[in-house]
């Protein structure tokens, strides 16, 4: 099985060709220049051309504080680039998976978040990509979005990444520690998927297509995440570093972030039967990794 998926460098769409041997699938990565989601003629001929029996749609423009000021760009790549994909996943015949984020919703809910809870964007960012949401269910009824958070791994810039470099040369790092989410390995967001293309290529029914939560199990604020990495980190030979808990008030940035963007994964397990690993310890794999790998 062929499984065709947007953006070349991505943290997932890397995670997918790293995982694509041990789970006997091929993965093609398909970006720029051929594929560009910002100018949607290059999309169909370029996704036709790898005759996929499954796109997944995880490119995006992710730059959640820049996408302030460039709301244009957002759109085009995240809303009508997104929509061209599905459009094209249509004419070729085949299922689209695509990639949606915690950021569709205000944040305003108490408990997790299910796939029926209103939505609100509060940023640029989570508004054009709900927009892509809204075009891909209406371009094709072959889809399953996945809803995902907080996402790291080994690959391109994340959270993880940002606080292992700090860690290097500060004792101290201070993090926000009034956001909730489910920190999410990119790793674990792949092996979700192959599984779900396989299911979805082979398996018409309808409750395998619509909106799914994907996230790592557990919660967690930024803080808390940020300390179980540089637990993590200690444990293979780097020295300690506190964190020191601010508030969102001590940390402004361009785009609003949910105070809680909690996403609850029970409908992805009562459907698919998938649940993903505890956020903790895939955190501690990928520092293993990563720390490995930089010979620390
Ligand atoms: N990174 C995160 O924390 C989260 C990501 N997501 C979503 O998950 C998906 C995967 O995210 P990541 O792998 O972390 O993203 P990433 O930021 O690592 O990679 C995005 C990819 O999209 C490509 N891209 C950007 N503009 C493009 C264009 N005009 N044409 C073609 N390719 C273009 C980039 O070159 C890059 O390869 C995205 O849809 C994202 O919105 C959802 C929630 C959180």
């Amino acid at each position: 099985m062929r499984i065709v998926v947007t953006g070349r460098e991505g943290q997932v769409a890397q995670s997918l060709a790293a995982l694509a041997f041990e789970h006997d699938v091929e993965v093609v990565l398909c970006g720029r220049p051929e594929l560009d989601l910002a100018d949607a003629r290059s999309i169909y001929p370029a996704l036709a051309a790898l005759k996929p029996d499954a796109i997944v749609s995880a490119a995006a423009y992710t730059a959640v504080d820049k996408a302030e000021s460039e709301r244009e760009l957002a759109f085009s790549v995240n809303a009508v680039g997104a929509g061209a994909v599905a459009a094209a996943g249509k004419q070729i015949g085949v299922p689209v998976l695509h990639l949606s984020t915690d950021y569709v919703f205000d944040g305003s809910k108490s408990g997790a978040y299910v796939e029926t809870d209103r939505t609100g964007p509060r940023s640029v960012y989570g508004a054009s990509k709900l927009e892509g949401e809204k075009r891909v269910t209406a371009e094709i009824s072959d889809h399953a979005i996945f809803r995902t958070a907080w996402v790291y791994s080994a690959y391109g810039h994340n959270f993880l990444k940002t606080m292992l470099r700090l860690g290097e040369t500060r004792d101290t790092v201070s993090v926000v520690a009034d956001q909730w989410g489910c920190p999410t390995s990119a790793e674990d967001i792949a092996a979700a998927i192959i599984v779900a293309s396989k299911r979805i290529v082979s398996d018409s029914d309808p409750r395998l297509r619509g909106i799914f939560h994907l996230t790592g199990s557990g919660e967690a604020s930024w803080a808390d995440f940020a300390e179980h990495i540089f637990a993590c980190a200690g444990r293979f030979g780097r020295h300690p570093v506190a964190v020191n808990r601010i508030t969102t008030a001590d940390y402004p940035t361009p785009a609003k972030r949910p105070a809680n963007s909690r996403l609850s994964g029970r409908k992805l397990e009562e459907i698919y039967g998938i649940t993903l690993p505890h956020w903790q310890a895939s955190t501690e794999k990928a520092v293993r990794a990563l720390l490995a790998s930089q010979g620390s």
